[in-house]
């Protein structure tokens, strides 16, 4: 099977087949997001928190951003791969289209992804005229948590005026998409109806036109609970600390390795040598 395009994810928002996404961070996670057939793979800024260890999204460069974004192209053949900018790294034009030809040329990503609403219309209109796929990002931005805080967004009237507008201008900008992140599933549905460009949800309701989710809550790989827009389709933590806590009692107890993970030599060379040294 050929390479998802910006045309197929469209064209499936037109024939109306809701649109999975997932966060992928690395080459072997990659590898089964694409025996799963997720048609399109997000190297989210989330890595920061989930694979680096911070505690915001913020920390995150531009180089870690390339360093992840090869790990998964290099698992990925079919999939549409969205890399995100890091925070401050698409400020002005000139620092987007700098991040932008970095994480293209030399992560290999095919379409990037920013945050924020009209503020950011120049960048993804900028990157969309030079060749470059956007896809836009509205809602809990957490780029501006320190602002917004990682709460539900838009539920009063100005608010919500503000997103719809927002989503209205970003597809006039040029952005083949938007990820809704944790707003009133009723507003998210509404916008996925006035605009034609696919409106990814997180934790924005079922009206959406496609789903995004992290790996690690997919897959229940973290300490403490997962947030709220998320569901465990698996507890693969749990499974792996057991796996873990078995293989080290099993060299604690000498039950590991066995001679299946074992090597043998000839036994009278092996004997010869011994002599040598006694
Ligand atoms: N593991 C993980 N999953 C994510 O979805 C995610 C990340 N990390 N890191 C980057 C951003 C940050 N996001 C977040 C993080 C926390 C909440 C949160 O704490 N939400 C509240 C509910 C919000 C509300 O209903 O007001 C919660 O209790 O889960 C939301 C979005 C989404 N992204
Ligand atoms: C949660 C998704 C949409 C994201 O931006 C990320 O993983 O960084
Ligand atoms: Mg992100």
């Amino acid at each position: 099977m050929r390479r998802m395009t910006v045309a197929d994810i469209r064209k499936m928002k037109a024939e109306k087949k809701p649109i999975a996404m997932i966060t992928a961070y690395d080459y072997s996670s990659a590898l089964i997001a694409e025996k799963a057939g997720v048609p399109m793979l997000l190297v989210g800024d989330s890595l920061a928190m989930v694979m680096h260890g911070h505690e915001t999204t913020l920390p995150v460069s531009v180089e870690s951003m390339i360093l992840h974004a090869q790990m998964v192209m290099r698992g990925s053949k079919q999939a549409l791969i969205v890399v995100d900018m890091p925070f401050l790294s698409y400020a002005t034009e000139q620092d987007a289209v700098h991040a932008a030809r970095r994480i293209m040329q030399e992560g290999g990503g095919h379409a990037l992804k920013l945050e924020g609403g009209v503020e950011v219309v120049p960048m993804i209109r900028r990157l969309t005229e030079m060749g470059v796929p956007v896809m836009g990002h509205l809602g809990l931005t957490p780029q501006s948590q320190h602002q917004i805080g990682l709460r539900v967004q838009a539920r009063d009237e100005q608010a919500a005026r503000k997103l719809v507008e927002d989503a209205l201008t970003l597809e006039k900008a040029g952005a083949f998409a938007i990820v809704m992140e944790v707003v009133p599933a009723e507003l998210a549905a509404l916008i996925a109806r006035l605009v034609s460009i696919p409106i990814i949800g997180i934790g924005a309701g079922a009206g959406c036109d496609g789903q995004v989710q992290v790996w690690h809550d997919v897959l229940g790989i973290f300490d403490g609970k997962s947030p709220r827009h998320a569901k465990r389709f698996a507890e693969i933590g749990e499974m792996m600390t057991k796996a873990v806590a078995h293989y080290v009692s099993d060299v604690e107890n000498k039950s590991f390795p066995t001679s299946a993970q074992s090597a043998t030599m000839n036994a009278e060379i092996l004997a010869e040598i011994e002599r040598d040294y006694r």
